[in-house]
């Protein structure tokens, strides 16, 4: 089997885990890859080559087929709702999706809500019954609340220092969070063997690597 495994991998906090996972399962890719300006490096030993992309991109150069596979936060998953098949729990970047508001917040008719994730948002508020205002943002939500933009926001949470820091109390959780690994559907059929083994050698060192 010598056909080329294309992983879209994401740039920035989820890297250096899914690095340290993907070298556990003996596959040679470098972990401070990222740190230097390549976009695109083949790792021929193993039959891979990997595309650094911005996270919430990841899917959908899985969905296009520029990517066989990929691995990405659940949280963009679920915003970007991409035609891809989500393979594994890979259990890194471990965090939730929260509602988060000021301790003193009270319920107001139509409420403003910030978020990166407008998608998620709109949906939970929907179940619930509850109309809001979604404002999107694109980092820094936390802000929101304490500067009057919103009344309340929805956003990520792993420590909990973040709200801490700024006063805000995390008030309901909407799903839990850990990165995927997913793949391109035509690649998924195409590819079977090498995209199976690739879960396969994954799989074997998962319990492990997450109990860490
Ligand atoms: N505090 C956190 N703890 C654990 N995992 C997180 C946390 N924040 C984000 N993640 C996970 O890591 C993924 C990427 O987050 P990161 O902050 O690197 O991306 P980003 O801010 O969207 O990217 P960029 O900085 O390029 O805009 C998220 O989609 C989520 O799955
Ligand atoms: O509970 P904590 O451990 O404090 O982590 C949560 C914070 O991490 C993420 O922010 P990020 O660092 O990605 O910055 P951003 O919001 O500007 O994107 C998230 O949006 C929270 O702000």
């Amino acid at each position: 089997m010598d056909e080329i495994l294309k992983v879209a991998m994401p740039k920035g906090r989820i890297y250096k885990q899914a690095a340290k996972l993907f070298h556990k399962a003996g596959l040679p890719i470098p972990e401070d890859l990222e740190e230097g300006r390549r976009l695109i490096i083949p790792v021929p030993e193993a039959r891979m080559e990997f595309i650094l992309a911005k996270p919430v991109d990841v899917p959908t150069y899985v969905e296009y087929g520029v990517a066989d596979i990929g691995v990405v936060g659940k949280d963009v998953l679920m915003e970007e709702n991409r035609n891809v098949y989500e393979l594994l729990d890979l259990g890194i970047a471990r965090c939730r999706m929260s509602v988060i508001g000021l301790p003193d917040w009270k319920q107001v008719i139509n409420p403003r809500v910030a978020t990166k994730y407008p998608n998620v948002a709109s949906q939970y508020f929907r179940e619930q019954g509850q109309q809001v205002e979604v404002i999107k943002l694109n980092g820094s939500i936390e802000l929101a609340p304490l500067i009057g933009l919103a009344d309340r926001i929805v956003d990520m949470v792993e420590t909990g220092q973040t709200l801490k820091e700024n006063g805000l109390v995390e008030q309901e959780e909407i799903f839990q969070i850990t990165s995927r690994l997913i793949a391109n559907r035509v690649s998924y059929r195409m590819k079977n063997e090498s995209i199976q083994r690739l879960c396969d050698m994954l799989q074997a060192v998962l319990p492990a690597f997450t109990k860490v």
